[in-house]
């Protein structure tokens, strides 16, 4: 292809994987950094992005995910989107910028992609990552990644237990002050001293009990990022020495003279519609634009239900019942349930059910009454026997799992009731990982 010279001597030039692509998805130049992000060779005129990245024949379009290509080609505009890709490191996520490539005479020669790898985020079970692969995941994360290119405010609203303190650390993990302190400000609870001193700091006899000068979080920030969690709770007098902080990024420690300066990010974070209290006049307008210049919404769990078995399992893992499974039957009810509490509430419920499980599986009678006895729970169940077909593995776990709880006779006496051979009973019996009690 003409041009192929300028376009390989580009792309070398780019540090992260990048490949340039015609509108047909065939690869015509790659980097070094691409070849090294995924384990399928690349056969250049011949192989096609979404094999590379998908270990697939059609495009992620077809798999329901968004094509940042034809997107690019409709509006002739550079593009992104968030994808799970195949990489050496297993699954993973990456955002994905198209631009289109105009030839000699104009017209789209072809397009630009460029991969910047995410790995705050997973949709696989990993520590310290954000876990998930719901739709309205993946657009958080869209959103996480611009923002965290920018030193732009971020807002972020969501339900309480819904992440925004990790979602909040991310933004700072993926951003260029990721070297630089992250300091997380509590505002609940924060009255007027309290306030000053914590975040301005204090000279030494600047008040009763001021022994020492203590340097203030803002100060300690220089450079990273500030955490606000529940903005919405400060109150209105405070709200005007924060605007002031945030509009000069200058302040005087108590019982200071010198004004000083602190370089720092601000994300923001409330459960409270901040809107809201600024129509109560709770919460001043001018402050909510200082500090939504780039709002994030968080969808609670109920909005991304498809999450939970994958967080469920995440959570066991990182408990000390690692080796303990959910049923089926006990996931898709966890998967019903509306979470008011959110992730916080949903790791709660796991490392319960893993104690109460007295089996390597954790059957539905082992989930807390807060569940099993819901209302919506017991209504989406009544609806979804229709639906949801619960497999008879899992009615027969369960079932043995309590047989194994209550029978004190011999397992031969067992299987005769049961009507299997006493051999079954063994295989069934260890395929559940359920023991028989010892009979007196
Ligand atoms: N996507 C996720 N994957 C794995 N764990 C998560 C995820 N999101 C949140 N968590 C975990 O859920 C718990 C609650 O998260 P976090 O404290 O960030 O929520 P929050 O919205 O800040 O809560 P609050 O409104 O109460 O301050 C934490 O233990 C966090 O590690």
């Amino acid at each position: 292809m003409k041009n192929t010279t300028v376009v390989q001597s580009m792309i070398n030039a780019i540090d992260k994987p990048a490949i340039f692509i015609t509108p047909d998805y065939v690869i015509h130049a790659v980097n070094k950094a691409y070849l090294e992000t995924y384990d399928t060779e690349v056969t250049l005129g011949q192989s096609r992005c979404h094999q590379i990245s998908h270990h697939s024949n059609e495009p992620c379009d077809k798999h329901g995910e968004q094509c940042p290509l034809q997107q690019c080609q409709n509006t002739a505009r550079a593009a992104n989107a968030v994808h799970i890709h195949n990489t050496t490191d297993g699954k993973s996520y990456c955002d994905i910028l198209m631009k289109p490539i105009k030839g000699d005479n104009g017209k789209i020669m072809g397009f630009l992609e460029i991969l910047d790898a995410i790995d705050y985020a997973s949709t696989e079970s990993k520590k310290d990552t954000m876990i998930g692969q719901s739709a309205p995941f993946k657009q958080m994360l869209n959103k996480i990644n611009r923002a965290s290119q920018s030193n732009i405010a971020v807002l972020l609203q969501g339900e309480t237990g819904a992440g925004k303190e990790l979602v909040a650390k991310a933004v700072h993990a993926a951003s260029n002050r990721k070297e630089k302190p992250f300091v997380v400000i509590e505002c609940t609870g924060l009255n007027e001293s309290l306030f000053e001193s914590e975040l301005f700091g204090y000279e030494k006899g600047a008040f009763t009990g001021a022994t020492t000068t203590k340097k203030g979080l803002i100060e300690i920030a220089h450079g990273g990022t500030v955490f606000f969690d529940e903005i919405g709770d400060i109150p209105m007098n405070m709200q005007v020495k924060l605007l002031r902080l945030l509009e000069t990024q200058c302040y005087r420690a108590v019982g200071g003279l010198k004004q000083k300066r602190s370089d720092f990010r601000l994300v923001s974070a409330s459960h409270k519609n901040l809107l809201d209290l600024v129509e109560k006049g709770e919460f001043r307008r001018d402050l909510y634009y200082r500090i939504a210049g780039f709002p994030i919404y968080l969808p609670s769990l109920r909005e991304r239900q498809e999450d939970i078995p994958v967080l469920a399992n995440h959570f066991i893992r990182l408990s000390e019942y690692k080796h303990k499974k959910f049923s089926n039957n006990a996931l898709t009810l966890l998967s019903q349930y509306p979470f008011p509490g959110n992730i916080r509430e949903l790791k709660n419920i796991i490392e319960q059910s893993a104690l109460i499980a007295n089996e390597d599986i954790i059957h539905r009678s082992d989930l807390p009454e807060s569940i099993t006895h819901s209302k919506t729970t017991t209504v989406n169940q009544a609806q979804a026997v229709d639906t949801a077909v619960i497999s008879l593995d899992d009615v027969e776990a369960e079932y043995l799992s309590k047989v194994c709880q209550q029978y004190q006779g011999s397992p031969a006496e067992l299987a005769i009731m049961l009507n299997v051979s006493v051999r079954t009973l063994y295989r069934k019996l260890q395929r559940y990982g359920l023991k028989l009690p010892v009979a007196n």
